[in-house]
């Protein structure tokens, strides 16, 4: 999908919001358990709850990776019913030399059909560049994640006395541009949007963390929206578990529309 589709799907729906599909068998309702698939017969009744009212989903691979050969294909039975408007992401957070790289993004990109991979740049540039030269599909980079070892590297001062993270925003955006490479920035950081925004007017932000992990829509999207919207803010749990009986796609729905309700109110 490209960049000025994902923006007309944004303004169609008044919505930036990433379904994220975590699907953890531990959760699941009692009665799909007896279904043959529970995970995939889960995420479909997830997506059909939710659709109007998301521009993306981001199935986390660990959970399917989880279940070996089975979680495979619950996840490539997930992709097949997605529907072609919506934006999907492999939360992979995947990166390695060149050689590797390139067929990270084969599976990714070619065997799975999503459009953006998640991609930790700690590798460099070699690392990154295979998965960028797939024309079409994107790189969400993780710049400043939403959890608390975020202090450990990320934002650690360098020489000049620019944190970590920053200076990632800065060099990766001599390798991708805002056509193909947005950047994840967590939820849990609302202070830092103004000045991620001086860094990197333009790109897209992956924003995790509002639900479960207590970040703020109102906050991040003051400071974090540009001209274009410019973000996709994912909640995972905070929707797929909001009920836990034979009524979860209903709770899971009411969940989405209340976050859909107040974006489309920031939006205007
Ligand atoms: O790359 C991510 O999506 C990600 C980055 C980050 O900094 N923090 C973060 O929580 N995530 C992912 O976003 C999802 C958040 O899930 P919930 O906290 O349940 O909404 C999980 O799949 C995380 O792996």
């Amino acid at each position: 999908m490209t960049r000025s589709e994902l923006i007309a799907q944004i303004r169609a729906k008044s919505s930036y919001l990433c379904v994220g599909l975590d699907t953890d068998m531990a959760r699941l309702p009692a009665h799909l358990l007896r279904e043959p698939d529970p995970v995939f017969a889960f995420n479909q009744q997830i997506i059909d709850a939710t659709h109007d009212l998301c521009v993306a989903y981001k199935p986390n691979l660990a959970f399917y990776e989880a279940m070996g050969a089975k979680g495979w294909e619950s996840l490539q039975k997930t992709m097949a019913y997605i529907p072609d408007t919506h934006f999907t992401i492999a939360d992979a957070k995947r990166g390695d030399i060149g050689n590797t790289s390139r067929l990270y993004a084969q599976a990714f990109f070619g065997e799975l059909g999503f459009d953006a991979v998640t991609v930790a740049p700690y590798m460099g540039i070699d690392s990154v560049q295979p998965f960028l030269e797939f024309e079409g599909k994107w790189v969400i980079l993780l710049a400043l994640t939403s959890n608390a070892g975020s202090q450990d590297f990320q934002l650690t001062q360098q020489d000049g006395g620019e944190p970590l993270f920053e200076k990632v925003m800065r060099r990766a955006q001599a390798w991708g541009s805002p056509a193909n490479l947005m950047f994840v920035v967590g939820a849990t950081h609302p202070e830092k949007f103004e000045e991620i925004r001086r860094i990197a007017p333009d790109h897209f932000l992956l924003v995790p963390g509002v639900g479960a992990q207590g970040g703020d829509l109102e906050q991040l999207t003051r400071f974090g929206a540009n001209e274009d919207v410019g973000l996709l803010v994912n909640s995972s749990r905070g929707i797929l578990y909001a009920g836990s009986g034979a009524d979860f796609a209903e709770k899971a729905r009411a969940s989405a529309q209340a976050l859909q309700a107040e974006m489309a109110s920031l939006l205007g």
